[in-house]
């Protein structure tokens, strides 16, 4: 029979509290600190740490999500109001009842400043106001509140599904199998499906009998201008630039009309006025793929995280095991804070979508080559050998470098081979973008057999997305996939841990490889043609000691500078 207490408690207190399990102190002491529950710091317990050496529960850890689904709901609009004016003296008024409002709108923003979806994914329902009811008086209904969800930079907006009342024929179906049942000839049960479908749309004065409404006589809905189209589906957007304006996702339903409306000369009181529009419900998926400058790509526990310490203000976890780091982690390294930090000039082209100012009133870039004063590294969690085939964490958090301007290998000098690591690191990094352009290759053949049989069905008179270059499902024709989408980016390798034993050895095989990478003797590690070899470089740096990480920011600047 399986064993029903639990796990002894010595296996599980190192993970719970590894600052109790540290290098320093007997067995015996951590256990009785964690039994009897004295109150002592863990600094206190542990040797003195520093920043770059910190204690491993000297961390802080922000809410992080990469990945979201919502589910979307426009605002329906108002019914019109059936009423007559009703004054002293005046029993038999003129009608005067008011429009109702329109739904409000679903809106999509990308916005500089955030770096997850956590926010997103507790809220899952988002729901535009509906459209008030109009009133008496000719008081029109308000208008129902829009809804704007603002999302990072970086985040890629996929239609799952939509639903649209009013095209859905659901109800009518149900309605005709009743008619059927009743043996009714077909033409007279698709006069009475006419007839209905057109009543759905109608609100009678409720003060009528139900013989009196029958004899109603509804005229021909009229058509209505629109101020907002529904952007045709699938909607797939990449919001790769901050956006100046809203991008519209769901249109809300439009008011229905009062019954002043309907007056003509042989119908001076109309019993009768038009319902609001339903409004469109639709599912999407957001992903987040981070936009930081340089990517940290490496083993696990080969001192990224210790790395991007050093270099930024980052407290990110550090920690003697693998897989300290579980999610993405963003640093920024200030260029000229004055600070002991290296004071560098360089530029940045304004249309770079990781760093673009945008002028408040036009959206358009401030300016062609602005002065660079920051840039931002992406750590991720350590990579192993298969991790293409799920082994570890997967390669599932590459998207957050897969956009990076210039990709870190940081490989561990004093655990092995170097060139063998930074093979494997390619290796697995090679896959990733071939999956990667084999999953969009097979995205754009789906879209394209969505448009040609008319999926979306909504009217598009215009291009509602101010940023029409992001409607990816429009892109006609991929060029044939290559590998190069991340080979082709600048690298370079922080050899780290450069005080251990052996790293120097260790470290000179390494150079000698990039040598014969950069002279064209030796292929690019991923085996790809036409990939980056202009000048592969290995940085040597104790990350630990803060050593030779000054160089690393000079090399990136140089980089990214192109
Ligand atoms: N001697 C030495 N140790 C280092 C150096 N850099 C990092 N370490 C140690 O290596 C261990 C792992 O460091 P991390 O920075 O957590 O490694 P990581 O690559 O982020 O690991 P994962 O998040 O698991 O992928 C820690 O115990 C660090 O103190 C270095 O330059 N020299
Ligand atoms: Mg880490």
């Amino acid at each position: 029979m399986a064993c029903r207490c639990g796990p002894s408690p010595r296996v599980i207190l190192p993970f719970l509290y590894p600052a109790l399990f540290s290098a320093n102190g007997s067995h015996a002491a951590r256990v009785r600190l964690a039994v009897t529950g004295a109150r002592r710091s863990s600094s206190e317990a542990t040797s003195p740490s520093s920043r770059l050496n910190p204690a491993p529960d000297d961390f802080s850890q922000p809410y992080f999500a990469d990945k979201a689904k919502l589910e979307l709901y426009a605002g329906p609009g108002g019914n019109g109001c059936i009423s007559f004016r009703r004054e002293a003296y005046m029993e038999d008024g003129p009608p005067n009842g008011g429009d109702g409002g329109h739904g409000g709108n679903v809106y999509i923003q990308a916005v500089r400043g955030e770096n997850s979806l956590h926010k997103l994914t507790r809220r899952r329902f988002i729901r535009a106001g509906r459209g008030k009811n109009g009133q008496g008086s000719n008081r029109g209904g308000m208008r129902g509140d829009d809804v704007v969800i603002t999302v990072p930079v970086g985040t890629v907006v996929t239609e799952l599904s939509r639903a649209n009342p009013e095209q859905d024929s659901a109800f009518l179906d149900s309605r005709r199998v009743q008619m059927q049942e009743t043996n009714s000839p077909d033409e007279t049960i698709e006069e009475d499906l006419a007839d209905e479908r057109k009543r759905q749309k109608w609100i009678l004065y409720p003060g009528i009998s139900s013989s009196e409404a029958k004899k109603i006589v509804v005229p021909e809905l009229p058509t209505r201008d629109r101020l907002y189209y529904q952007p045709r589906g699938p909607i797939r957007l990449d919001l790769s630039k901050p956006t100046p304006r809203p991008i519209l996702l769901a249109v809300g339903g439009i008011g229905g009309l009062g019954n002043p409306h309907f007056v003509s000369k042989e119908r001076r009181k109309p019993m009768f006025a038009t319902k609001g529009e339903q409004a469109i419900s639709m599912q999407i998926e957001l992903e987040l793929k981070l936009l930081a400058d340089i990517g940290l790509v490496g083993l696990p526990n080969a001192g990224k995280s210790t790395l991007l310490r050093a270099l930024t203000n980052s407290r990110t976890r550090v920690g003697n095991w693998a897989f300290t780091t579980l999610q993405p982690n963003i640093g920024t390294v200030v260029l000229d804070n004055n600070k002991g930090r290296p004071i560098l000039t360089s530029f940045r082209r304004s249309d770079d979508p990781r760093t673009t100012d945008l002028d408040s009133l036009t959206g358009e870039p401030t300016s062609d080559l602005v002065r660079r004063t920051r840039f931002t590294i992406a750590d991720i969690p350590g990579l192993i050998e298969g991790a293409h085939l799920d082994k570890g964490l997967g390669i599932e958090f590459l998207r957050h470098v897969e956009r990076a301007g210039v990709l870190a290998f940081v490989i561990d000098l004093g655990a092995g081979d170097a060139v063998k690591a930074l093979k494997a690191l390619w290796n697995e990094v090679g896959l990733y973008a071939q999956m990667r352009e084999e999953e969009e290759r097979a995205r754009e053949a789906e879209a394209r057999v969505d448009w040609s049989s008319g999926a979306g069905t909504d009217v598009v008179p215009g291009d509602y997305f101010p940023l029409s270059g992001q409607i990816l499902s429009e892109v006609p024709d991929e060029p044939e996939p290559t590998g190069l989408e991340i080979a082709a980016k600048p690298w370079f390798v922080v050899a780290t841990k450069g005080d251990l034993p052996n790293a120097q050895p260790n470290f000179k095989e390494l150079r000698a490889y990039l040598d014969a990478v950069t002279r064209g003797d030796e292929p690019h590690p991923s085996g790809v043609e036409g990939a980056w070899t202009k000048d592969c470089t290995a940085i040597p740096v104790s990350a630990i000691n803060g050593q030779g990480v000054d160089r690393i920011i000079h090399w990136s600047v140089g980089l990214l500078d192109g």
